[in-house]
């Protein structure tokens, strides 16, 4: 518990001082009360600002500035067709490919009366993203909203916006965002791999050949969701065991309920209010869902919080993670902790358990990148010695592994950023208020970024020498900049100490009982079909 204790010290000592020159910035950019919640106005195409000059213009350049009116996409109808007719929501993936070669790669779509301008490019994602300001808005979230709302329940990091968002986000990014802010939670993160190793032999011992695993995904979900939650929640949830909790088990089944009615839950705020008592399902199952994974995260946060006040009362020391420390140091609500624990668990678990999946999938598939991780992690630990995330940087093969699985596989394969204020992007005029689409299966499928696009190849994220860059705009599975994913490095330590033990114990094999896996979009980009890999003992 020694670097728990540690941990909460410097933490408490690190935030204090990041509020202060948090407060001169929002002075700075003059940050008042941000409308970047409310409603999107509806964009006029047609319209350039009369005293708009474009940067170029401004800079010398003749250069014409063209309207959204001017800009390519599918007429509306082609997407009513596509999406509702031929279950576009499916191939939202295939569709951005598609869009992007025939309208190229800034293209305009309209879902009846929402403007979505979608970017498939490389640079002009960057010139987006590196252009935001201090609380940028990825989409409207007045349906998370209103469910908040209604239930007398906060924001968290996810559906909050402008200050508020602020607020959290420099709590949290300050307690799991780096790399050796994670790396104290090896320990426990090892305790959870020990566990997964367990089940895999539990669960092949099952199958008649005793080496296969069916549907991978499902051991790696129960991985994923307690991994993130030691480390959340400081407690395990016993989801590897063979009796799963009860409590564990309602959590999967709302989660589950969340992510199967992907599609209602999308038109649970898509359908107007007035429509809900004609087709009531939508919002009946978007708020039970919600209603499942709150109740789950309030029964866990009050568990730690007695167990504070308990050692208080009887004088004892406080010890502990990350709950403990957003807890004790009051530096956001318990409503505010409720809702970052939701959401933040919400957005943790089926995130890195498909791209567990997908890795695995692609080293069965691919014997021979497969020998050569394999080779690397026997040089840095040998058969036996279990890594920590100080043995990661030496393991540059894993990184590659995980970086270009989700090249490959970007499991959100496109983004959103609602603009702030005007911008020129790709020669168009785009109106503050703007929903963008940055689409990025699209551009880390694109061959100019990434030769050889469609293979899989981990090696060519790793550095030859200290000059060389392997990261670009073409493939940022975690988003970018301030609003990126607050989770990015508890993912990937995740996956990283997951994925070695694995390569390290067992030689991974396609089973015969798989049919190629594509992808598919149900929200996120999922396997579409069961991955069954055998997992052969290496010793
Ligand atoms: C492979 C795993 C994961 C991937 C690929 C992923 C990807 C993403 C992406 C693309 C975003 C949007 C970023 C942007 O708008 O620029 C995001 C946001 C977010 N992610 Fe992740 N994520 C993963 C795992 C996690 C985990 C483990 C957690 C929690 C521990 C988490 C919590 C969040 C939260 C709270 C946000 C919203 C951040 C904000 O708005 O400030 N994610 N994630």
């Amino acid at each position: 518990m020694a670097p728990f204790k540690k941990m909460l010290h410097l933490c408490i000592r690190r935030v204090s001082r990041e509020a202060e020159s948090r407060y001169f910035l929002l002075q700075a950019a003059g940050f008042h009360k941000h409308s970047a919640s409310q409603s999107l106005p509806a964009v006029e195409e047609n319209v350039l600002p009369k005293n708009f000059i474009p940067p170029a213009a401004a800079a010398g350049k003749d250069t014409k500035v063209k309207t959204l009116k001017e800009m390519p996409g599918p007429s509306t109808l082609s997407n009513i067709i596509e999406f509702f007719y031929k279950d576009g929501f499916s191939r939202i993936h295939e569709i951005q490919l598609e869009h992007s070669q025939k309208y190229g790669k800034i293209f305009k779509s309209r879902f009846g009366p929402q403007l979505v301008v979608s970017i498939a490019d490389r640079d002009m994602v960057a010139e987006v993203l590196r252009a935001e300001g201090v609380a940028p808005q990825r989409a409207n979230m007045e349906s998370w909203k209103e469910y908040r709302d209604m239930r007398g329940r906060a924001t968290g990091l996810i559906s909050a916006e402008g200050e508020e968002w602020l607020k959290m986000r420099s709590v949290l990014r300050q307690l799991i965002l780096r790399p050796r802010d994670v790396a104290v939670f090896s320990d426990d993160i090892n305790g959870v791999v020990a566990d997964l190793l367990s089940r895999v032999h539990v669960l092949r011992s099952r199958q008649p050949d005793g080496v296969t695993v069916l549907n991978v995904n499902d051991l790696f979900f129960k991985y994923a969701m307690e991994g993130v939650a030691v480390i959340l929640y400081e407690s395990r949830l016993g989801c590897l065991q063979e009796d799963i909790p009860r409590q564990s088990q309602e959590y999967i089944a709302a989660l589950h309920l969340m992510f199967s009615s992907f599609k209602t839950s999308m038109y649970a705020g898509a359908i107007p209010k007035w429509l809900r008592p004609i087709i009531p399902k939508p919002w009946k199952e978007f708020c039970h869902s919600w209603d499942g994974l709150f109740k789950f995260s309030q029964i866990h946060v009050d568990k730690k919080l007695s167990e504070i006040q308990d050692r208080l009362a009887t004088g004892q020391e406080v010890k502990g993670g990350l709950l403990t420390y957003l807890l004790v140091s009051k530096e956001m609500t318990l409503e505010e902790i409720y809702a970052n624990m939701t959401e933040m668990l919400l957005a943790g678990v089926d995130t890195t358990s498909f791209t567990l999946s997908w890795s695995i999938y692609l080293l069965a598939l691919h014997p021979e990148v497969q020998q050569q991780v394999f080779e690397e992690v026997q040089r840095t630990l040998g058969t036996e010695q279990v890594p920590v995330s100080e043995d990661i940087p030496r393991m540059p093969l894993i990184r590659g592994l995980v970086k270009e699985t989700l090249r490959l596989f970007p499991v959100l394969p496109g983004n959103g950023r609602i603009t702030q204020s005007d911008l020129v992007v790709g020669g168009y005029l785009i109106p503050a208020g703007t929903q963008l689409a940055l689409c990025h299966y699209s551009t880390s499928h694109d061959e100019e970024t990434f030769q050889g696009a469609t293979e899989f190849r981990p090696e060519r994220w790793v550095r030859k020498d200290a000059t060389d860059r392997v990261d670009n705009f073409g493939s940022i599975p975690f988003g970018y900049g301030i609003r990126s994913c607050i989770g990015r490095r508890v993912a990937e330590l995740e996956m990283y100490l997951a994925l070695t033990q694995l390569i390290q114990k067992f030689r991974i094999e396609v089973s015969p009982q798989t049919q190629p896996v594509r992808a598919k979009t149900h929200g996120l980009l999922t396997p579409g079909a069961p991955v069954n890999v055998k997992f052969v003992d290496r010793q």
